[in-house]
């Protein structure tokens, strides 16, 4: 279990503001959904969190400590584990090499044991082995263990990218857009997934999502970011239905739709 506080985050790219003095915590084994219109911040929000952006100031408290100026390969082996919005996947591994791979930032041998083989090394290797071959079936895509992730369908290789971010054993885990490019049916797929994941692994799913339904379904807490800011927070009825929330994103939506 993770515990998770961003006091006064700020996020500044010249002249732009792209996440305003945004204080929130994470519900302990909670699926939360950060929502809102494009360029609201998100992203840029999910990469505070992880490393790949400084914030201009403000604070992130990881289990108490403040993660702030570490580096992405830190967080991760702090406990925490992203996917990303564009795929990330190695593609001329196989997908049983791409899930190892995400691993050895948690690992203890170094690379001297991976050079001269020592026992130490060996056992490591067959654990990581072993725990990534868990992880490949607990997301389903087992039938494609030894493929290339290039040659997976589209679908495979995101759940990849999920099976990579769960076998490092987070205690936290971040998906950008998971259901980016799924059909109706996928993406009812990845609601059960998403539940999955929090009942085995306890703990705490943030992602980012466009899709109403999806949100609505996956959800027990939702942010909504708009213009860098909170516009609003709580249970899914209570702040999908809030006019603020509809006027922001779902009045954006459907002009959008209508062009
Ligand atoms: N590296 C960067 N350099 C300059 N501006 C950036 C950078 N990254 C993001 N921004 C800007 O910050 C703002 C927030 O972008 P961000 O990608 O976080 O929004 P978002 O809510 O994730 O949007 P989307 O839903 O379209 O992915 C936008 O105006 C964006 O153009």
């Amino acid at each position: 279990m993770a515990n998770m506080r961003i006091s006064n985050l700020h996020l500044q790219f010249g002249g732009l503001t792209a996440v305003n003095n945004l204080s929130f915590d994470i519900p302990d084994n909670a699926v939360m959904s950060v929502i809102g219109p494009n360029g609201a911040g998100k992203t840029s929000l999910f990469n505070m969190i992880t490393g790949f952006y400084r914030p201009t100031r403000g604070e992130i408290l990881f289990d108490g400590v403040n993660i702030v100026g570490k580096k992405p390969s830190r967080i991760t082996s702090m406990g925490m584990a992203r996917t990303f919005q564009n795929l990330r996947v190695f593609p001329n591994l196989t997908v049983l090499e791409n899930v190892m791979a995400g691993m050895h930032s948690r690992t203890k041998q170094g690379l001297l044991g991976a050079l001269l083989r020592t026992p130490g090394h060996r056992k490591e290797e067959a654990w990581i082995r072993q725990v990534a071959e868990e992880c490949i079936r607990f997301i389903g895509i087992e039938a494609y263990t030894d493929r290339l992730a290039k040659n997976l369908p589209y679908g495979a290789q995101r759940y990849l990218e999920i099976a990579r971010a769960l076998a490092i054993q987070p205690k936290i885990l971040f998906l950008d857009e998971p259901a980016a490019g799924f059909n109706f049916s996928e993406k009812q797929d990845l609601i059960g997934l998403i539940g999955r994941i929090r009942e085995t692994y306890r703990i705490p799913v943030v992602l980012i999502e466009h899709d109403m339904g999806l949100i609505n379904k996956v959800s027990d807490h939702i942010m909504v970011l708009n213009y860098g800011q909170k516009l609003a927070e709580g249970k899914p009825q209570d702040v999908l239905n809030d006019p603020r929330v509809i006027e922001a994103y779902l009045g954006k939506e459907e002009e959008d739709e209508a062009v």
